[in-house]
């Protein structure tokens, strides 16, 4: 881990912050249409462990986090809510009632698995620098999801966003794949990414996150200049190994405690 740190409007930076995405949480919740497992309980759980912040995904089709999630954990959170919604109306006006610290914007598509790509900042600069106005004119700080490209990172600055979130998608499937060379392109497309904002406006955020693992964390969180990394279906997915045990021993004391 490097030692040199990070200057921000946010305070000086050692390492990379953790934010993670409890979407998954939802996921399974909403698969039986029951009421647990709980996203708040969880995002409560990941602050008392460290996290820096907790992403939740509003999707348009509602597949995960619902409405009442939002609004529940935005009242309870004690670190930051990272708000990732599509830019349209209908979100706008929640995200303006929640008012979360962040809402980041990313692209949507109803029939993909998840975000496949980044937003297309360039292509769409007059919708967002108007959106992206009116949230921040609600107090909100606001970010958005691109590749890791020089054309949308210096698009995101003209729009005046607070930060960007660079989408490592790629690099992750490159790794999944077993291509390390193309893995190592995706790895110094981020990098050249993250210097190019620096350069560009080095009062920017830059975060990064999608597809991040325990295996190809590292290289992400070592590049200067990464303010935060949000990460969820990795993490979660963790998790159910770490308390599988647990959960088959509570299982069978709810099985055989005295009556
Ligand atoms: C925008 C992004 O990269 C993640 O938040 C991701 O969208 C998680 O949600 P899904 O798994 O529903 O795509
Ligand atoms: N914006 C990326 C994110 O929140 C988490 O993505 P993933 O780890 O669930 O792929």
């Amino acid at each position: 881990m490097t030692t040199s740190s990070l200057s921000t409007a946010h305070g000086t930076l050692q390492k990379p912050l953790l934010g993670v995405n409890i979407d998954h949480v939802a996921t399974l919740r909403q698969a039986r249409g029951v009421n647990y497992p709980s996203p708040l309980a969880a995002a409560l759980l990941c602050e008392k462990a460290g996290a820096d912040g907790i992403t939740i995904h509003l999707r348009e089709d509602r597949r995960h986090i619902q409405d009442a999630d939002v609004y529940e954990i935005a009242e309870q959170l004690t670190t930051r809510m990272n708000l990732e919604i599509a830019a349209t109306e209908e979100m706008l006006k929640i995200a303006s009632e929640v008012k979360p610290y962040w809402v980041c914007l990313v692209p949507e598509k109803r029939a993909e698995l998840t975000t496949e790509g980044g937003l297309d900042v360039a292509g769409q600069l007059a919708w967002l620098t108007d959106y992206i106005g009116k949230l921040q004119a609600a107090g909100i700080k606001v970010s958005l999801f691109i590749d890791p490209d020089d054309k949308q990172v210096a698009a995101a600055i003209e729009c005046g966003t607070d930060a960007i979130e660079l989408h490592t998608g790629a690099y992750a499937e490159a790794g999944l794949a077993g291509d390390t060379g193309a893995q190592q392109n995706e790895l110094a497309r981020i990098k050249a990414a993250v210097a190019t904002a620096q350069r560009l406006n080095n009062q920017l955020l830059v975060n990064a996150g999608h597809g991040l693992t325990r295996d190809n964390v590292h290289a992400i969180a070592q590049i200067e200049g990464i303010y935060e990394l949000n990460i969820g279906h990795a993490l979660i997915a963790d998790a159910v190994f770490a308390g599988l045990e647990q959960a088959v021993v509570m299982m069978k004391d709810a099985m055989y405690k005295e009556s």
